[in-house]
């Protein structure tokens, strides 16, 4: 251990401006100190190294010259002193002499003499300040001379020592003043002898090359001097050397750090940072001799109405209920079916928004969607949905044409539909099976479920069973009695009762265990849904969860992930938009923009698709995943949101919850009244010159609940204010239906009898549009007028 040396007391040894000193620190250790704060053994090293270097002598004459001219000065004064002692006692032995005495009648004392050590020291500074005078302003420090400046060091400690144990013991002897300072002069001697000790066995390590580093992916050449056990200035210097040039905060890699610790003759060993993830989650890969056959995991996805749950519901009677005497079905989310001796595993919420919320946090649960299509119906809508978010997740699809037990039932129809989107039927040379049932009477079911079995063996579904739980939270709830139940889908592993589970951000002991006949069961294989309780908080949907074998790191990574989680919703979204695609385009990140397309007619949807997907350049691909007919809805912002893409709209409105989902979740939405500009603002944005000025900012909503007719002035819309205000000549779209009908501004705006110039929330008004006259009751007025902004 080296002594504690404030800044100060270094200036004031060195014999230069404390600020000289905070400086240096400042400027090439890059570290902020005070005159009265302590420096470490490297910056002590480091300052004496700088300024050794700065005050280097090329010349010791002049030194040796004072030093002789000084020890020369000092000896004759010596000598001079001597000669005047005997002279004096001479002469005092004269005047003892009692002749003498009686002559002069007085005895005189001799002087006292000087202490040896006190002329020392006099002589020291005197040589110190002649050595000062003879080099002008320049300064010396010793610094081969380690000695002696530990000596002067300690000469200094010694003083602090002997004035704090005269203040606490004014009594204490001058005896016991001398036995602590021999004491603490020990000390120090060992202490000085172990940090020699210490010197010279890293220089015997690092000669016989016995150090071992550990050096990260990246480390600062500070920490990287700790570790070398060196001092910042000779890793600066050896960086150098190599053509590097750094400085103690700067950052290097593991190559140029290696090299740079291969200089002090260290082994160079990397250091693997291991995640708590890594160290308590098993995710090794399986091999093909511990991989055994899973049950297939399918979603039920169509139009509202086409019977999904009509369809699940016949699967489930038929299929376990029935056969499973005393079963209770218990709703977990999912449930098994065994058809042939094999499981199939249904996920029990119908329609895709489930699907889609899971495969927003990322998890992969099904294999195979089925698509209900109603054959007395067609493909509509949320059947186009389900096909392009099947798509999206690369799931395979088996269509059920169902109702096919009804008078108008057209499955060639359905197939030929199914073309457009394509999805070819097998029977026409494609790829995707459709199969015709009735949900009704259970035609074609049995038929549908060897599909699924079938599809499944081409997919190969294959799981480890031997080996710690891995799988997806399907839901979660917090029970009154029980706490937290969470329903998750083993993927891999198996998973026991006792095992220590982490879900997102929920961790603890599987306590119980239900599958979804409601039994209890002690241990749950790959593919196969169970209940379970034990856990200290509701995990989310879509979560993945863990078995693992260290409670306490488990309960570190649940820590963690909440601080992640934090600081993930801090910073910035990178979901991408018109505004960020150029820059994620050069950072790599974006090489396919996903879109989005709806508008008020088909023959938009076409013209807008094909003339967006000619935009794709080398860069980037221009992607449309959904384009539909219609107001923009929350399924569109879920779908947008699970595949990061923009929501381009023509002349229709993103609906409530399309717009609060977006915001939260932040998809880009833009909505356009002209082709043209679309298309524009889109390429703009691919080449990085997209800048808007203005923006339009919604002041408010109205909605028409009476239109009065004056023959002299036209219509005007009873209007009720449902958000924001209303403001006179602000702008307005009129929507029927989800639909633009019309652009205009507010013409005229009224309470009662009086004109106004705006109305709040909660009011009633009159307003009457400048053009346009054909308003209607149910109308929304949609304000707004048009800002300019900057980009942030
Ligand atoms: N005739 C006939 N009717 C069916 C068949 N399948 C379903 N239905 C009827 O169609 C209607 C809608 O069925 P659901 O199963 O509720 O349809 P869904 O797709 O789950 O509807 P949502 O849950 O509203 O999305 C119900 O009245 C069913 O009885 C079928 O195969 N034949």
């Amino acid at each position: 251990m080296m002594i504690k040396y404030k800044v100060k007391e270094v200036a004031t040894d060195l014999d230069v401006a404390t600020k000289e000193v905070v400086s240096v620190l400042k400027d090439k250790l890059g570290v902020d100190k005070k005159a009265m704060t302590t420096l470490n053994e490297e910056e002590l090293n480091f300052i004496f190294d700088y300024f050794t270097q700065k005050n280097a002598v090329s010349d010791l004459a002049p030194y040796f010259a004072v030093r002789d001219q000084a020890i020369r000065q000092k000896e004759e004064e010596a000598a001079k002193r001597k000669a005047e002692e005997k002279k004096r006692r001479e002469e005092a032995k004269d005047q003892l002499r009692p002749d003498s005495a009686k002559k002069s009648g007085k005895v005189q004392a001799a002087p006292a003499q000087p202490k040896k050590e006190k002329v020392d020291r006099t002589a020291d500074i005197d040589l110190k300040s002649e050595i000062k005078s003879k080099r002008g302003t320049g300064r010396i420090v010793d610094t081969g001379a380690a000695e002696v400046n530990v000596d002067r060091y300690n000469q200094k400690y010694d003083d602090l020592a002997l004035d704090k144990v005269k203040n606490e013991n004014n009594m204490s002897s001058k005896k016991q003043k001398i036995n602590q300072r021999s004491k603490q002069r020990n000390r120090r001697s060992a202490k000085r002898e172990t940090e020699r000790e210490r010197m010279a066995r890293i220089e015997k390590e690092r000669k016989a090359k016995k150090m071992t580093v550990l050096i990260p992916d990246e480390i600062s050449v500070g920490d990287l001097a700790l570790r070398l056990k060196a001092t910042v200035a000779e890793v600066v210097k050896k960086a150098f050397l190599m053509g590097t040039m750094v400085t103690a905060n700067d950052v290097v890699d593991f190559d140029t750090a290696s090299l740079i610790a291969m200089e002090f003759h260290a082994k160079v060993e990397k250091e693997v940072v291991v995640t708590i993830e890594e160290r308590i989650i098993d995710d090794s890969e399986d091999t093909d001799d511990n991989l055994v056959d899973r049950a297939p995991v399918v979603v039920v996805m169509g139009h509202v109405d086409h019977g999904k749950t009509s369809l699940l519901d016949y699967i489930r009677n038929a299929h376990v209920t029935d056969t499973e005497a005393g079963g209770i079905t218990q709703h977990i989310g999912a449930y098994r079916v065994n058809i042939n001796d094999r499981d199939i595993t249904f996920l029990d919420t119908p329609g895709h928004e489930a699907f889609t919320t899971m495969r927003a946090r990322g998890a992969q649960v099904t294999d195979i969607a089925i698509l209900v299509v109603a054959a007395d119906d067609g493909i509509m809508p949320q059947t186009v949905e389900a096909i392009n978010h099947a798509k999206a997740a690369g799931v395979s699809v088996i269509v059920a044409i169902n109702k096919m037990d009804k008078p108008g039932a057209n499955p060639e129809q359905v197939k030929q539909q199914l073309t457009e989107y394509e999805l070819i039927p097998e029977e026409w040379g494609g790829d995707t099976p459709c199969v015709p049932v009735s949900a009704k009477t259970g035609m074609g079911i049995d038929d549908l479920l060897e599909m699924v079995l079938l599809v499944a063996d081409m997919k190969e579904l294959k799981a480890n069973p031997d080996r710690a739980a891995k799988g997806t939270v399907i839901e979660a709830r917090l029970d009154k009695g029980r706490g937290p139940v969470a329903s998750i889908l083993v993927q891999n592993g198996t998973l026991r009762t006792g095992d220590i589970v982490v879900a997102g951000m929920a961790v603890g002991h599987v306590r119980a265990m239900t599958d979804d006949k409601g039994r209890r069961v002690k241990e749950a294989g790959p593919s196969i849904p169970v209940e379970i309780t034990g856990l200290d908080d509701v995990p989310t949907g879509g979560d993945t969860f863990n078995a693992v074998t260290d409670e306490r790191l488990a309960r570190e990574l649940v820590e963690q992930r909440k601080h992640e989680k934090k600081e993930a919703e801090f910073n910035a979204r990178t979901k991408v938009t018109l505004d960020n695609l150029f820059d994620q385009m050069k950072l790599g990140e974006v090489k396919e923009l996903k879109i989005i397309v709806k508008a008020d007619v088909q023959g938009s949807v076409e013209a807008v698709r094909q003339s967006l997907e000619k935009l794709s350049n080398e860069e980037v691909r221009v992607n449309i995943i959904h384009g539909a007919v219609g107001a923009v809805n929350e399924s569109d912002v879920m779908l947008a949101n699970a595949s990061n893409a923009i929501i381009v709209g023509f002349n229709v409105r993103p609906d409530a919850n399309a717009q609060a989902n977006a915001e939260r979740d932040g998809v880009d939405m833009r909505m356009y009244r002209v082709i043209y500009d679309c298309i524009e603002e889109i390429e703009s944005a691919m080449k990085g010159m997209l800048a808007p000025k203005t923006r339009e900012v919604i002041l408010g909503t109205a909605e028409v609940r009476d239109v009065i007719r004056i023959k002299s002035i036209g219509n005007i819309g009873g209007c009720y204010v449902k958000s924001g205000k209303i403001q006179r000549g602000a702008g307005v779209r009129v929507v029927r239906d989800g639909i633009i009908i019309a652009d205009d501004t507010i013409g005229s705006l009224q309470r009662f009898k009086d004109s106004v110039k705006e109305v709040n929330e909660g009011y009633e008004c009159g307003i009457g549009l400048e053009k346009y006259n054909d308003i209607k009751e149910g109308d929304i007025f949609e304000v707004f007028t048009i800002e300019e902004y900057r980009e942030d």
